[in-house]
């Protein structure tokens, strides 16, 4: 028998608002995280990421709806089971280790109640799973920026929290350094089989790290997904602007089976619910268009950019839409040049069309 059925998420929302006085910030936003689960709460400035952390967290009440751990209610609106009740740890932005600690003493704060011995014991392994054994007495102000997040992390591990909550913890840091260290943290996540939340408005970040990854936009959980099926299949409009880069090529849908399109008819790939002949907008990304001499269509090279292994030109249909189109690098065409391109769909996502 498989015991794992059983047993309740690490953490459940259901419907979960947060208000401040009468903006409401969070809007029935429901998701569960399984345990040795990393989510990701990724949106624009402002959409409610930190809020909702922050009442996952305990430091602010719901609204609406009710937020559980391991099954059990910890917020509704007649319950708020406070912050240090909660077996939370917590990583921020600002790092915040106490100046006037060792990186030991640091690690150890959260653990006094253990036996000396043991106490010692669990800061020699958490050094050990940072690889950062050798700063054990060192200050943190003689630490880098990412030796000290990896710090903060072990010091929000060491009480063993259920649940790890990370608010932008890689904001402060430059894009070289994050390039290693987001993936050496999932790493140790992974290794530990850490529950956690990651809030970031950075997408690679959020694909770097993150299991599941829920979009969010003015409050609303747009999607809840792998990172995969958000590039590939994403369910608004919203989540297709959003993650990655791509164009709305308008469409028209034939029968049951067939769409046209400027660039030739394409064969229908996802359930939808339009009726025939109904105006439609495909996705496409930038490597679903293909630079094709031998194709009978043609676009406009509007711009372009070269980026090593590849180029990246915007052409332009006759019908004036403009789409991005990917090209090997030895393809180096003009400015103002007529390229054939052609579609190379895996699969058709339509949306009604903006007007
Ligand atoms: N303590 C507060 N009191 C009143 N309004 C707040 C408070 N904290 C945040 N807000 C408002 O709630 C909304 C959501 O803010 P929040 O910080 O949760 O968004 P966010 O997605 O984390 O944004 P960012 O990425 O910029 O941190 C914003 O309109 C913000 O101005």
């Amino acid at each position: 028998m498989n015991m794992n059925k059983q047993t309740p998420p690490v953490l459940t929302l259901d419907s979960v608002d947060v208000s401040y006085g009468d903006h409401r910030v969070v809007k029935q936003v429901s998701l569960h995280l399984e345990n040795g689960q990393v989510g990701c709460l990724l949106g624009p400035s402002g959409c409610g990421k930190s809020t909702l952390l922050r009442a996952i967290a305990g430091f602010e009440s719901v609204t609406n709806g009710t937020i559980a751990l391991h099954g059990k209610t910890v917020s509704s609106q007649s319950k708020q089971v406070p912050p240090e009740l909660r077996n939370i740890g917590m990583v921020f932005q600002d790092i915040a280790l106490f100046p006037h600690l060792t990186v030991a003493e640091n690690i150890a704060f959260g653990i006094q109640s253990l036996g000396s011995e043991r106490r010692l014991e669990r800061v020699k392994e958490l050094l050990q799973l940072v690889g950062l054994e050798h700063t054990s007495d060192r200050y943190p102000s003689s630490l880098s920026g990412g030796q000290q997040q990896r710090i903060a992390l072990a010091r929000a591990l060491a009480p063993k929290p259920s649940l790890l909550l990370m608010d932008e913890p890689f904001s402060g840091l430059d894009a070289t350094l994050k390039e290693t260290l987001v993936p050496d943290i999932r790493r140790i996540l992974v290794k530990e089989n850490i529950t956690a939340i990651v809030v970031t408005h950075d997408q690679l970040e959020a694909f770097a790290i993150a299991d599941k990854v829920a979009v969010m936009n003015e409050g609303c959980l747009e999607q809840y997904s792998a990172p995969f099926e958000l590039y590939h299949l994403p369910e608004t409009r919203f989540v297709a602007d959003f993650i990655g880069q791509g164009d709305f090529l308008s469409a028209e849908i034939l029968n049951d089976q067939q769409i046209n399109t400027e660039l030739g008819i394409l064969d229908i790939t996802e359930s939808h619910n339009f009726p025939i002949n109904a105006k439609v907008d495909v996705l496409v990304r930038p490597d679903d268009v293909l630079h094709d001499d031998d194709s009978n269509f043609f676009g406009l090279i509007i711009s372009k950019q070269f980026r090593g292994t590849y180029f990246q030109y915007q052409v332009e249909l006759t019908n004036g839409q403009k789409l991005l189109c990917l090209a090997s690098s030895h393809h180096n065409h003009a400015l103002g040049e007529r390229i054939g391109i052609k579609l190379d769909l895996d699969h058709i996502i339509l949306f009604e069309p903006n007007n």
